[in-house]
């Protein structure tokens, strides 16, 4: 039998989020849910999708390994478009200050913070950093995550940047998720360029930029743009020249203070802008028409206790929302989907359908993978979740809970989380 050569059947439902693009506005709500369904796969890759009668008439099994899907939902797998999951170190400690009231900007402002992460990430070894990446992609797949987005940032110079995308790349060879590498060196100001930040820009685009696309290290290129990290200005003139060199785009934008950074996404055409806690009327308008994938990541927003982006909003104007969980060592240290389903659909407003989405078909869309990922389509890759439960709805109504029971990456079985009490 063919290594990838598989079918699902005995599926109550094939949520199928079927498209080859980013869903804006009333279409995130279409699902395209097939009853009763079966998939067939060849070589990792998805062949026919629909009615179980139909899809499985003429063909002989025994050429597949056939998965009963025990009368289950089944879904894409999620694409988890905003992480940082590799990183050195831990901050435990400055959780707790701020669970005593300090501010998270505050924090990094005084060396602490995104800083601190940064001098740990700077002395583990690659090593390190290997196995403590690969390991926390394992615990994404357990909670149905078959493609993730990974930045560095924590290096901030060009060596540690550097060191963190080959760690990146090596995990990307060897685990079963893909990862799609991003280039975040203007992700916080290091003391030795406080108050030359113009200068550090330049150093990105002379220095870092180059080789990382020589070595072809990073498909994206990302800037934290707030107050007291870059400006609007300093983001245009990194972005702008990243796109000259053929990276793509992505921003941190508008998360602590209203600066106009969805509106900058729009105007040099990033692909997602992510965060948007406070972006404007105006910046939603942009992004909806220049078509840039507004990622939100209410864990941050839950984690730092501030208000969630305005999704309902959004959605209304006609974006794309996609939803991540923006993994990361500070600001929002949990890399767990059900947080971000419950935090969506509780306190943003998105119904269950949205928000499932958000995580498979626009999350593709947010790392530019539409084609080929985020829904159940004949030609996508086989990577597929099926849930412990015969609905879709039990991902929003089993709050806070793991619903993902099994998942196949590229037609292979990867992952079962079936508890069995030892
Ligand atoms: N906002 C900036 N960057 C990260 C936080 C990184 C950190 O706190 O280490 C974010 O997306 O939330
Ligand atoms: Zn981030």
């Amino acid at each position: 039998m063919q290594s990838g050569n598989m079918i699902i059947k005995n599926a109550s439902q094939i949520v199928t989020c079927s498209g080859t693009k980013a869903k804006k506005g009333k279409e995130m709500q279409d699902l395209h849910v097939v009853e009763n369904g079966a998939i067939l796969i060849e070589k990792g890759i998805i062949q026919s999708v629909g009615k179980e009668e139909e899809i499985l008439k003429g063909i002989d099994e025994s050429q597949y390994q056939v998965i009963d899907a025990e009368g289950k939902a089944v879904l894409p797998g999620f694409v988890d478009s905003h992480t940082h999951f590799v990183f050195g170190g831990y901050r435990a400690e400055e959780f707790t200050w701020r669970l005593r009231g300090d501010d998270y900007m505050d924090i990094m402002n005084r060396g602490g913070g995104i800083i601190s992460t940064v001098q740990a990430t700077q002395e583990e070894s690659k090593e390190e950093l290997y196995e403590n990446g690969y390991q926390r992609l394992t615990s994404m797949l357990s909670f149905g995550v078959t493609t993730a987005e990974g930045k560095s940032g924590y290096g901030l110079n060009k060596e540690t940047e550097l060191k963190q995308l080959e760690v990146m790349k090596e995990i990307n060879e060897n685990h079963p998720v893909d990862v799609i590498s991003t280039f975040m060196e203007a992700h916080a100001v290091p003391a030795e360029y406080k108050g030359k930040e113009d200068e550090m820009i330049e150093n990105i685009i002379r220095e870092s930029l180059p080789e990382i696309k020589e070595k072809n290290l990073a498909e994206f290129c990302d800037i934290f743009t707030e107050k007291n990290v870059f400006t609007i200005e300093q983001s245009r003139r990194l972005l702008t020249a990243a796109a000259e060199m053929g990276f793509k785009l992505k921003m941190h934008a508008d998360e602590i203070v209203p600066l106009g950074g969805a509106e900058l996404a729009a105007e040099v055409g990033a692909v997602s802008a992510d965060h948007l806690l406070q972006a404007s009327d105006a910046g939603i308008a942009a992004m909806a028409e220049k078509d840039v994938v507004a990622t939100l990541l209410p864990g941050t927003a839950f984690s730092l206790r501030e208000s969630y982006a305005r999704a309902r909003d959004m959605i209304e104007a006609n974006c794309a929302v996609a939803l991540a969980s923006d993994f990361n060592p500070g600001s929002c240290h949990t890399e767990s989907i059900p947080l971000i389903i419950a935090l969506a659909t509780l306190y943003m407003g998105m119904s269950p359908e949205e928000t499932i989405t958000a995580l498979t078909i626009n999350g593709a869309a947010a790392v530019d993978r539409a084609d080929s990922v985020g829904s159940l389509d004949p030609g996508k890759k086989a990577d597929i979740i099926i849930l412990r439960d015969p609905s879709y709805h039990f991902l929003s109504y089993h709050i806070g809970v793991n619903s993902v029971e099994r998942v196949v990456k590229d037609g292979i079985m990867v992952m079962d989380n079936r508890h069995k009490l030892l």
